[in-house]
């Protein structure tokens, strides 16, 4: 199958399940008893409603309102798809609401209106607009778009943006003044062509104008050509573009040109015409899904290009997703009736400067970079920049206060700073930056049960992705007949090891277990019989090379799979016992919890060396670990065995490895409660510390814990992840859901990258 062909059908499945669409609503408040109700609702509801009743600004008070923005369409200029209609422009605006989300923790909610009048429209929006805090219009065409959005903007005391105009115009000016700088160009002398003469194309030119660009330099193209001052019926917003250049077509106006922006449709821009620009051009070729010219094309054709798109798979993305979220973050939070020109330009400003620093870690492995710095690819942030929710809405915020469209003033910045951070505690990100990591480097994975459907749709997923590069270990004619049904059409190894007696390997790996075991009373004989079974054969793959890492344990008992990496593999040499660890992703963000599997009853050594190994697990995810040693006791509190193990064990660890931020013995809750715990235990190295990694006392608590945990909140998690095993083999839960087993597929993989580079460096 081809790749645009997965990409299709991943996408549609993506979209269908397990349930369709992508966003849903949640409620907020308690619910469980009769009295929740009668606060929730009749007679307890009466209350707020009385009290904005009084005074309408108490219903950000009271209600949603404050947090929640309306992404409203008519589906008259969706993405660069043209007119498809309200219904489907639906998946991009539950798509923009779930970046609201995950962004800037903004409930975004899809609204498609069937309407191509712009009166009906507008008059729409106004009805519905007491129940926002924001209106983020979407994808409507010029020019109607332009006075949809003027009036709503003088006629609505709340922020109206059309993205596609302000968004677009905003991340797209940061990213050009960054990238005129690189060029060395000043922005009021480069000759800029602009492809589009709608709704973005028209905001974008504007804000260039703002920040410098000259009328004379810009040449505008619609459908028609070039838009030129003696051509018949220009709308307004053309006219104001209009060049007095007699040229009609892209070609002659790409002669000498120093920037392009598209912002119109696919495959408008040849090479000959990238030949035909300045030195150094600047090609921002925003048209969505497909650019005006191809990113691979272009930086074929020109070495000395300085090439953006709109999309995530190339560097440069500039698209408005960079925006939006938080510009409306700042906006919702200082109360601004408007997004003025001041707010536009502070954001641009915030975005450009933010590209110039020193990028986080975290980013260069969420996007599988070394080194990601200033330069011609990357020219700006990256969508996935934590930074961002702490850099954008503060410039935006700030202008909106001093541009005087803030109702609410924010006084204390440090603290709206922590707040802003704190939003994006709860999400997932955790899980993007592993995927993206596997995905730099990945490696051989074998799947000893890969005749199940979930197992292979596991290992279909790794591969898609570009996780790993699947082997599979099962009945041939099962696991061939599950490939067909999913239209997995990958050709990879698969090993059937009851029935292959041919396979030269399974001769090589018996007479290597029957080397290692015949002094523990194996024969040659067993050794066979021993590499028919799919776990035993696994072990022996990576134990020899021929893989890199193997994840089992969907079909079989732990004790079942565990027992031949114990066997083969064993633990790594500077390690005493090997143990597990669970990462669950919570409210308050990932926890760490272990030893949730092996040592049933670990000793003050154990515990120690449990807390260290779970310390580099810890930072294999990109996080610093700060580790509490749970008990039923503080600090000393109890002279029982049990709390005093713990104490031991912490003070074995803060004497041989002072460097790693551990203490207890602690109960849970003034582990996890920030404020409790600096307040009883201030000298604690936890203090004003937000703890990530729990070290439970034994198997049963951690255990019951982590289960716990995962049935009651529904959260998902990724383990139990092996620790101090000798090489990268992963036990994955029996009947592990298919997102488990990628999520572990990932952490094998960058388990392996990380062998692999400790090996390079020793
Ligand atoms: N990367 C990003 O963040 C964003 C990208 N976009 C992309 O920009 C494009 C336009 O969106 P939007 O402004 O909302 O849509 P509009 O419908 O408002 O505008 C489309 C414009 O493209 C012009 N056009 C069509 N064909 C050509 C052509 N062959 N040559 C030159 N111009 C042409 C149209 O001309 P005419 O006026 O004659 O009809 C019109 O002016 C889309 O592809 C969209 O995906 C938009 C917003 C953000
Ligand atoms: C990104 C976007 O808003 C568009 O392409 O329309
Ligand atoms: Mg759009």
């Amino acid at each position: 199958m081809s790749k645009d062909s997965t990409r299709r059908r991943e996408a549609l499945v993506y979209h269908a399940k397990p349930q369709p669409g992508k966003i849903k609503i949640v409620p907020t408040k308690k619910y469980a008893t009769q009295r929740d109700l009668a606060l929730a609702y009749s007679p307890g509801v009466a209350e707020p409603c009385l009290e904005i009743a009084k005074d309408k600004s108490n219903a950000y008070k009271y209600t949603t309102k404050g947090n929640l923005v309306a992404v409203i369409s008519n589906g008259t200029a969706v993405l660069g798809l043209g007119d498809i209609g309200p219904e489907a422009s639906k998946p991009v605006m539950e798509g923009k609401g779930l970046l609201f989300k995950i962004f800037a923790d903004i409930d975004g909610m899809d609204i498609e209106l069937d309407t191509k009048d712009v009166d009906k429209f507008i008059e729409t929006v106004k009805t519905i607009a007491p129940t926002f805090g924001g209106i983020n219009l979407e994808d409507i065409k010029a020019p109607e778009a332009f006075e949809i959005e003027r009036r709503l903007k003088e006629e609505l005391d709340i922020p109206v943006m059309h993205d596609d105009q302000h968004g677009t115009a905003i991340i797209s000016a940061a990213a050009l003044l960054n990238a005129l700088e690189i060029a060395e160009k000043k922005i009021d002398e480069v000759r800029i062509v602009i492809s589009g003469a709608g709704a973005a194309a028209v905001s974008c030119t504007r804000l260039y104008k703002a920040f410098g660009a000259k009328a004379e330099n810009i040449v505008m193209l619609d459908s028609k050509g070039v838009i030129r001052s003696d051509r018949d019926n220009l709308s307004s917003e053309k006219a104001e573009f209009a060049t007095d250049r007699k040229i009609d077509t892209l070609e002659e106006a790409m002669q000498d040109a120093d920037v392009f922006i598209g912002l119109s449709i696919a495959d408008i821009v040849t090479p000959e015409m990238l030949n035909a620009m300045a030195v150094d051009p600047i090609v921002f070729a925003m048209a969505n899904p497909d650019p005006e010219i191809a990113y691979d094309l272009a930086i074929k054709t020109r070495e000395d290009i300085i090439m953006a798109t709109g999309r995530s798979d190339h560097p440069n993305q500039v698209n408005n997703v960079l925006g939006f979220p938080f510009i409306f973050r700042g906006a919702l939070d200082v109360r601004a009736t408007k997004i003025n020109e001041e707010m536009k330009m502070a954001a641009v400003r915030a975005l450009a400067e933010l590209a110039k620093e020193m990028v986080p870690e975290q980013v260069n492995i969420a996007y599988g970079e070394t080194k990601l710095t200033f330069g011609r690819e990357y020219i700006i942030p990256k969508p996935f920049d934590p930074r961002l929710i702490a850099t954008v809405p503060p410039a935006v915020a700030k202008a909106a206060i001093e541009s005087g469209v803030a109702k609410e003033p924010i006084e204390d910045w440090e603290r709206y700073e922590e707040q802003l951070l704190q939003r994006l505690g709860n999400d997932n990100k955790l899980l993007r930056l592993l995927h993206s990591r596997a995905k730099t480097n990945p490696k051989r994975i074998v799947f000893p049960e890969a005749d199940h459907l979930d197992v292979l749709k596991a290992a279909q997923i790794v591969f898609d992705e570009g996780i790993g590069i699947p082997i599979l270990l099962g009945r041939k004619d099962v696991i061939l007949e599950l490939k067909q049904e999913l239209e997995f059409d990958a050709d990879l190894t698969i090993i059937d090891t009851k029935t292959d007696d041919h396979n030269e390997k399974k001769k090589q790996y018996a007479k290597q277990y029957w080397e290692l075991r015949k002094r523990k009373g194996v024969t040659l004989y067993e050794a066979e019989k021993k590499m028919r079974e799919r776990n035993y054969y696994a072990a022996m793959m990576v134990n020899e090379g021929d893989a890199d890492c193997l994840i089992s344990g969907y079909s079989r008992s732990y004790p079942t799979v565990v027992r031949p990496m114990l066997e083969l593999i064993g633990k790594a040499n500077n390690v005493s016992k090997v143990a597990a660890v669970n990462l669950m992703m919570t409210e308050r963000g990932p926890m760490f919890l272990a030893d949730t599997s092996i040592n049933i009853e670990p000793s003050a050594n154990d515990l120690a060396n449990i807390a260290q190994m779970t310390a580099s697990a810890v930072k294999l995810f990109g996080l610093e670990p700060v580790i509490a040693m749970l008990s039923y006791s503080n600090f000393g509190s109890s002279e029982h065995p049990v709390a005093r193990k713990v104490n031991e064990a912490v003070r074995m660890l803060h004497e041989e490895h002072p460097e790693i931020i551990v203490d207890g013995d602690i109960q849970t809750d003034f582990a996890l409660n920030q404020e409790l715990h600096q307040s009883k235990f201030p000298f604690s190295k936890l203090a004003g510390r937000k703890v990530n990694t729990l070290i439970f006392p034994s198997l049963a608590s951690a255990n019951i814990t982590y289960k716990l945990i995962k049935e009651l909140n529904k959260s998902e998690s990724i383990g139990p992840i092996m620790l101090g095993m000798n090489k990268p083999v992963h036990v994955i839960q029996l009947g592990a859901s298919v997102e488990e087993m990628v999520n572990m597929a990932a952490v094998a993989v960058v388990d392996a990258q990380e062998r692999g580079k400790r090996k390079k460096k020793a």
